[in-house]
C-alpha cells in the first residue's frame, strides 16, 4: 500500500517529481500497474511507452484513482497525475516502495554479460539450493520462480522483468521465506530502468562482445558496453572475468566502483598472465562434461577457499568459465565449497548444451547459440574433441530482429563447422531463404558443404540423418522453443530437442 503523501515524497526525494496532483494526501493505493488489463479499484497506474488513449480510456473505465506519467503526457481527463522527468525511474523506486522494498530482505546476486547470464543463473541457482535449503529465487529469460509451488513458478517473457514485476516477485519470494535471489540482468534492464534504484550483493560481468545493436536495443555498441557496466555501479562486490574482450575498459570502471578487496577476478589458467585472483583449468572434458580444477592465485583469493576440483555435467569450456564465477559469487553470498560442488555437478540448463547421443548417428546438442560469440565458442569446443568426425549444424537467424547476427553466424560455420544445415527461425515477416543468404554469403571456406532447407524440423530430420556414428549434430539457436514467430504470430512448434528425441527413435528402432 502506498498513499499520496508517500508517493510525493518519495518521487521529491528521488528528484523524479514535476509536479504533485491536489488531492487528499492520506488517499491510499492497494494496486499499481502499467497496463490497462490489470486495474481496479484505487490503483496507481505508470504510463509508459507508447501508451494509447484507448488504454487510458479503459483504464479510467475500470476505476484508475491516479496515474504517474512524464510531464510531457498529453490526455484529456482530469485523472489525478504525478508528472514526472522520468516514468520509469519512478516506476521503479515506486514498485519498491509499494512491495516494502523485498530485495533488503535477499542476498542478491546479478548476473550480466553477452553470452551466458541464463546458464550461470541455473548454476547459481542450482548451488544456492542446496547451500540454503531451497530457500533460494530465480529470474531469468526462462522462468522467474520465487517459491516452491507451481503458482511460483512462471515462464518469463524478458530476460530482466519491468521493475514493478520484479519487485512483486522479490516481495513473494520473501513472504516464501526465501533468503537468496539469483537474477540476469540485461543491458536493456538498465537502459529501460527496470532495475533503477537497485543494488547487488555481487554482481557478475562474464564477457561482452558484439550484439543487442539494432532498432529497439542499443543505437551503438558503446551504448551496449556502458549499459552493461551500469551493473559495476550498482554492486557490493563485483566478479569479473579477466579473459572477455575489452576487459581494460571494464576493469578501469569495476575498479573505480568497489574497493580492491571488493573486486574479484577470475579467468583461464595461464602461466604468463597472472590477473586473474581465481583462475580454472581444465582436468578432463569430453562431449558430456568435464572436471576443472579452480586455483586461488594470491592471497585475497584465498579468504575463499575455494580452491579444488570440480565436476559439470554439461559440456563446454565457456561453462568452466561461467561455473567458476559461479563458484566466486555464492561463495560471498555464503555457500560453502560442498554446496558449490554439489550444485554444479547435477545442474542442467534447458535448452543450453543438452545432449543426445545415438548409436549410428553421433552426438546431438541443442543448443541456444544464436551470434558469433556463442556458435564460435561452441563449435570451437567441439573441434577441440579429437573423436568428431564430422561437425553438422543446423541453423538459422531471426527475422526483423538482431539483423547484425547473420553474417556474424556465418563467419562462425565458416571458421568451425564442415556441413551447415541453414533453415528457418522464427523468420517472422521475413522470408527465411533471404536471411540464409544472408549467412551463406559469409561461408567462403571449400571445406563447408552448405545445405538449405527452410523446413526447421526437415531440416533437423536430414542432418541427424545424413550423420555418421562420430559426428556431432548441433541444433542452434532455439533452445527449447516451442513456437516459431511467423508474421506476428507464435506458430506452435515441436521443439529442437522434442524433434531429435522422435528422429533418432525412427532411425534407430
Ligand atoms: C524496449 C523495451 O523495453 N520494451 C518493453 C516495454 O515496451 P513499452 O513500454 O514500449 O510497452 P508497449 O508494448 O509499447 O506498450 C505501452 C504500454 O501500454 C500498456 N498496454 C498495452 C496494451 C494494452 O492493452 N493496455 C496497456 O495498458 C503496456 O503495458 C505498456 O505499459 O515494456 C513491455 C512490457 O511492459 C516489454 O514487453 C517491451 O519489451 C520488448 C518487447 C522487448 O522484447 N525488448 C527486448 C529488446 C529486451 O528488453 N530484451 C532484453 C534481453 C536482451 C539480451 O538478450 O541481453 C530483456 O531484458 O529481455
Ligand atoms: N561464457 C560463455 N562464452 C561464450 N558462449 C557461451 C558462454 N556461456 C554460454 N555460452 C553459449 O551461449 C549460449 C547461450 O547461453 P545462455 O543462454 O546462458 O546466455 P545468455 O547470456 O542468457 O543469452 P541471451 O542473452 O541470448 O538470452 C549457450 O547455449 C552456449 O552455447
Amino acid at each position: 500500500m502506498l498513499t499520496a503523501e508517500q508517493i510525493t515524497n518519495i518521487l521529491e526525494s528521488e528528484y523524479l517529481l514535476e509536479t504533485a496532483p491536489s488531492i487528499d494526501e492520506k488517499t491510499e493505493f492497494t494496486h499499481i500497474s502499467y497496463n490497462s488489463n490489470d486495474v481496479r479499484a484505487n490503483t496507481l497506474l505508470f504510463i509508459k511507452g507508447y501508451f494509447k488513449p484507448e488504454y487510458l480510456d479503459e483504464a479510467i473505465a475500470k476505476g484508475v484513482t491516479a496515474i504517474v506519467a512524464l510531464d510531457s503526457f498529453v490526455h484529456a481527463t482530469s485523472l489525478p497525475t504525478w508528472s514526472v522527468n522520468d516514468n520509469l525511474a519512478a516506476m521503479s523506486v515506486l514498485s519498491m516502495a509499494f512491495y516494502d522494498y523485498p530485495q533488503n530482505k535477499l542476498a542478491l546476486i546479478g548476473i550480466t554479460g553477452t553470452k551466458g547470464k541464463t546458464s550461470s543463473a541455473y548454476m547459481a541457482y542450482e548451488i544456492l539450493k542446496v547451500a540454503t535449503g531451497n530457500k533460494v529465487a530465480l529470474s531469468s529469460t526462462l522462468m522467474s520462480i520465487t517459491g516452491p509451488k507451481p503458482e511460483n513458478q512462471r515462464r518469463a517473457h524478458l530476460t530482466t522483468p519491468e521493475s514493478l514485476d520484479l519487485f512483486m516477485w522479490m516481495r513473494e519470494a520473501v513472504d516464501n521465506g526465501m533468503t537468496h535471489m539469483v537474477m540476469e540482468v540485461s543491458s536493456q534492464a538498465f537502459k529501460m530502468e527496470r532495475v533503477y534504484g537497485l543494488r547487488y550483493n555481487v554482481g557478475i560481468f562474464l564477457n561482452i562482445s558484439p550484439d543487442h545493436v539494432g532498432e529497439n536495443e542499443h543505437p551503438t555498441f558503446q551504448d551496449y558496453i556502458e549499459h552493461k557496466m551500469m551493473l559495476f555501479d550498482h554492486s557490493e562486490q563485483i566478479v569479473l572475468n579477466t579473459d572477455s574482450q575489452h576487459f581494460s575498459e571494464l576493469i578501469e570502471h569495476a575498479a573505480a566502483a568497489v574497493p580492491r578487496d571488493g573486486l574479484w577476478l577470475y579467468g583461464q589458467y595461464d602461466e604468463e598472465d597472472n590477473r586473474a585472483d581465481v583462475s580454472f583449468e581444465t582436468v578432463a572434458a569430453n562431449l558430456q562434461g568435464s572436471k576443472f580444477m579452480v586455483r586461488e592465485e594470491n592471497q585475497q583469493a584465498g579468504r575463499l577457499r575455494i580452491g579444488g576440483q570440480y565436476a559439470l555435467d554439461i559440456p563446454g569450456d565457456f561453462n568452466e568459465s561461467n561455473a567458476t564465477a559461479v563458484a566466486i559469487a555464492t561463495r560471498l553470498v555464503g555457500a560453502d565449497t560442498e554446496a558449490i560442488k554439489e550444485g554444479l555437478a547435477v545442474v542442467q540448463i534447458p535448452g543450453r548444451m543438452q545432449m543426445m547421443t545415438s548409436k549410428m548417428h553421433g552426438t546431438i546438442y541443442v543448443d541456444y547459440a544464436h551470434n558469433y560469440a556463442s556458435i564460435s565458442a561452441l563449435l570451437q569446443f567441439v573441434r577441440k574433441n579429437e573423436t568428431v568426425d564430422q561437425l553438422r549444424i543446423v541453423v538459422g537467424a531471426p527475422g526483423n530482429k538482431g539483423v547484425s547476427r547473420r553474417p556474424g553466424i556465418g563467419q562462425a560455420i565458416n571458421e568451425g563447422a564442415d556441413v551447415a544445415y541453414l533453415t528457418a527461425d522464427d523468420p517472422q515477416y521475413e522470408d527465411p531463404a533471404a536471411i540464409a543468404d544472408e549467412i551463406q554469403a559469409q561461408i567462403t571456406a571449400d571445406t563447408v558443404v552448405v545445405k538449405r532447407e527452410m523446413d526447421r524440423t526437415k531440416a533437423i530430420e536430414q542432418a541427424i540423418r545424413e550423420a555418421g556414428p562420430n559426428d556431432v549434430v548441433v541444433l542452434a539457436a532455439k533452445g527449447l522453443d516451442e513456437y516459431q514467430k511467423i508474421k506476428g504470430v507464435d506458430t506452435p512448434y515441436e521443439n529442437d530437442w522434442v524433434v531429435a528425441q522422435r528422429v533418432v527413435a525412427e532411425l534407430e528402432n
